[in-house]
């Protein structure tokens, strides 16, 4: 039985159609490669100025990129490699038993591939993902070891997310507890994603360009590479960096610091040859949080991620996409 989603059978008629459309998403050029700017997180032990430093530089990152790397962030290589290797494994299950509606007792579209909605080559993705609430993970089957995998990892993610969040805060006079009021270790999520070689990588992306809807993510990945973000109207290439973990800002901390830090637009490359993995922890506020910006004149208004998340379902379902923290300027 097939473990690839049915790409090739549901995107035919867009590749079709599209064959001489000027505007192809051409993803293949050369590309510059990027070191993100790199945070090491054992100077905030050093002493307070080494400290000071750190977390200043941190902040310049998420104001001019919106994306930097830390290394010596705690979470240990092994935790991460069995991560992978289990990841590896439940990706390997037959397609029609990963979109079963139950499927490791998750809740419906945990599963995700590609964009079944997709209308023209602009959204069309060559990934699959298993997108996890936290929420769930207590009633999810143990697979291998999948779940105890993920709640191990999860731990370290949330810990490490706040801390970094809480750092961030600093630098905007956002009062220190913020983070513990509004976020729990089950309100964020955990996202696996796989991207399978792709026979069109010119023709479409790994996953299509997107900011991400959270305070801030903390991505894992291999040493493919593939990652991009736009940096001064270009798209640039991340440079994989075995030693660290990638962190970019989300819509949720762009509006809460109002506009200082940036939520950057995003995306993943296919690649005609090689498999790839990633996984991203999305550290997210509960439903019911209002987030507001943190000086006045306020550039967005206010929105619970309730709210938000509504508004990114029916731009989906409309237009194959999401438009975003747009749709809540002022
Ligand atoms: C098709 C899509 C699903 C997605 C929004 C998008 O248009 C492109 C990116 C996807 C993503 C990635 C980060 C977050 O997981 C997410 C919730 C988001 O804001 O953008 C998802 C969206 C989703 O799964 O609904
Ligand atoms: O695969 C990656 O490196 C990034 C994935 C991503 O942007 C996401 O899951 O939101
Ligand atoms: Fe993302």
């Amino acid at each position: 039985m097939a473990i690839e989603p049915p790409f090739f059978e549901k995107y035919k008629a867009i590749l079709q159609s599209s064959a001489n459309e000027k505007e192809k998403p051409s993803t293949v050029e050369g590309f510059e490669e990027l070191e993100l700017p790199l945070i090491d997180l054992s100077h905030l032990n050093l002493g307070p100025l080494e400290r000071q430093e750190c977390i200043e530089k941190m902040g310049q990152a998420a104001i001019e990129w919106g994306f930097f790397q830390i290394v010596n962030h705690a979470v240990p290589d092994e935790l991460l490699n069995r991560l992978k290797q289990e990841q590896i494994k439940v990706f390997q299950q037959p397609f029609d038993k990963k979109s079963e509606n139950n499927f490791l007792n998750l809740s419906v579209q945990s599963y995700r591939w590609g964009n079944p909605l997709a209308t023209s080559l602009r959204n069309l993705s060559w990934s699959e993902a298993l997108h996890i609430s936290l929420k769930d993970i207590s009633k999810m089957d143990e697979y291998n070891k999948l779940r105890s995998t993920i709640e191990e990892y999860a731990e370290k993610a949330n810990f490490l997310a706040q801390r970094l969040a809480e750092y961030l805060a600093q630098n905007l006079g956002i009062k220190a507890n913020y983070f513990q009021e509004n976020c729990s270790p089950s309100s964020s999520s955990l996202r696996m994603n796989r991207y399978p070689p792709c026979p069109y990588p010119s023709m479409m992306f790994g996953i299509i360009p997107h900011t991400d809807t959270d305070f801030l993510t903390i991505v894992s990945q291999d040493q493919v590479g593939g990652l991009q973000l736009k940096r001064n109207g270009r798209w640039v290439s991340v440079k994989p960096n075995p030693k660290a973990l990638v962190v970019n800002i989300g819509d949720f901390y762009q509006a809460l610091s109002n506009g200082v830090y940036k939520s950057i637009t995003h995306r993943v490359i296919a690649n005609q040859e090689t498999e790839r993995y990633s996984a991203a922890y999305f550290y997210c506020p509960t439903y019911e949080t209002v987030i507001e910006s943190c000086s006045k004149p306020s550039l967005y208004k206010k929105f619970s991620f309730k709210e938000y998340r509504e508004q990114i379902q029916k731009d989906v379902k409309a237009t194959g996409d999401k438009v975003g923290l747009s749709r809540f300027l002022l």
